[in-house]
């Protein structure tokens, strides 16, 4: 590996068209810039949000692109004006990795909801290189954007908190949804619902799942902890769960009816929309009138509050439930992810199956 001044590669798993598929790709990684910090890909895991991008199901996908946004790694290298990490240390990194600085949001500290937002792929720096993300060798990163992941969490497991984890963690405390004895509703049990269930569940709630099957019920009430657990087609369950909840973390990347789920919250509770989903979505407004209930959306969650989350997964020893992936067999696990056959969350060891060590120099 060169200087920081050097050019340098990485080798990736990169979607050059929307059919789904990831092939090996080499391109030039950012130059390490005075705030930047190199890091050692080892692990990142695989978010549903990977496959809108790869799937282009929002229309505005660019390949070649380089996805993943869970992503733990090794620091190789820093600029010279990075003071909080070093050479060695465990980091990671998610879905942004740039914003203006300047605006409301980002001299609020919720710099997730500043427009001028860099994503960690499918997007250009402001100098109109591409961004690329985690499923790869290496990444460049401005040191904002990076998170010291603790000691005592094992870096494979501490992926999904990137995205999942804070997922969850940003609007329970946001809307103030952190008091021990709430009850609260997980719909989709998935990557993000699995760490609902275990962030509410370490939070003193009592956490219902609500699911599109019973296939997940022994394992979300046996090792998720889980209290309870609703089939979303079952009628008479779901009739006899109405007004019971004070929120419902819905994570179904479709479009689906919201009246069902509506019913199951109690007068003034919130219904907070984490899928992404690309086509208007419809309910008759005596269902939110009539409990003052509201429906609302959240994204990711602010750098500080990865801190947060993460010192708060250490301290209640929260982790992940995870499928560890070889690099190589990445397409498989999406197409498995896509067919809802994941529990809950793939996590591809990338370091094991780059040839390419962290970035190649070519001095
Ligand atoms: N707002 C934000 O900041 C973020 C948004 N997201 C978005 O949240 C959504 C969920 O992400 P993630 O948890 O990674 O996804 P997963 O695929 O891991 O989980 C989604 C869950 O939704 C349920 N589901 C219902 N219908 C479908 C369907 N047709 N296809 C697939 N799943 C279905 C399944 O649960 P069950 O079997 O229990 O029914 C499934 O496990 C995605 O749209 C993603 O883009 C992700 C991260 C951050
Ligand atoms: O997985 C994290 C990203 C979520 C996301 C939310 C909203 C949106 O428009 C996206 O493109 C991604
Ligand atoms: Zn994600
Ligand atoms: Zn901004």
């Amino acid at each position: 590996m060169g200087g920081a001044s050097s050019e340098k590669t990485a080798t990736g798993y990169a979607a050059h068209d929307d059919s789904g598929v990831l092939t090996l790709y080499t391109y030039k990684l950012r130059q390490t810039g005075p705030e930047d910090v190199l890091i050692k890909v080892l692990f990142c895991g695989i978010c549903h949000t990977d496959i809108h991008q790869i799937k282009n199901h929002l229309g505005m996908s660019k390949y070649p692109m380089v996805p993943g946004h869970e992503v733990v790694g090794e620091v190789v290298e820093v600029g010279p004006e990075v003071t909080r990490f070093h050479a060695g240390d465990i980091v990671g990194a998610g879905v942004i990795v740039g914003c203006c600085r300047n605006c409301g949001p980002c001299k609020s500290n919720i710099e997730q909801y500043c427009n001028k937002r860099v994503w960690s792929y499918n997007d250009v720096y402001p100098d109109g290189q591409p961004t690329q993300g985690g499923f790869s060798s290496a990444m460049t990163v401005d040191q904002k954007f990076v998170v010291k992941i603790p000691s005592g969490m094992a870096a494979e497991q501490a992926a999904p908190l990137l995205c999942a984890g804070l997922t969850v963690y940003s609007p329970l405390k946001h809307f103030g949804l952190t008091g021990s004895g709430l009850r609260g509703g997980i719909l989709g049990l998935g990557g993000v619902g699995h760490m609902g269930v275990k962030i509410a569940k370490a939070m003193g709630h009592e956490v219902t799942v609500i699911s599109s099957s019973d296939r997940k019920r022994e394992e979300a009430v046996e090792h998720l902890g889980a209290d309870k657990y609703l089939v979303s087609s079952d009628e008479a369950a779901m009739a006899a769960a109405a007004d019971g909840l004070d929120y419902i973390i819905d994570t179904v990347p479709v479009v689906h009816p919201l009246e069902p789920y509506l019913s199951l919250l109690k007068v003034d509770g919130k219904i907070i929309m984490m899928g992404v989903i690309n086509q208007p979505m419809q309910f008759i407004t005596p269902m939110i009138m009539l409990g003052r209930k509201s429906i609302t959306g959240s994204f990711i969650g602010s750098m500080a509050e990865a801190e947060e989350m993460l010192e708060f997964c250490e301290k209640k020893g929260l982790s992940s439930m995870i499928e560890i992936v070889q690099f190589d067999r990445i397409n498989e696990a999406l197409q498995r992810l896509e067919r809802n056959d994941v529990r809950y969350r793939f996590v591809v060891d990338v370091a094991a199956g780059s040839n390419a060590s962290a970035a190649s120099s070519n001095d």
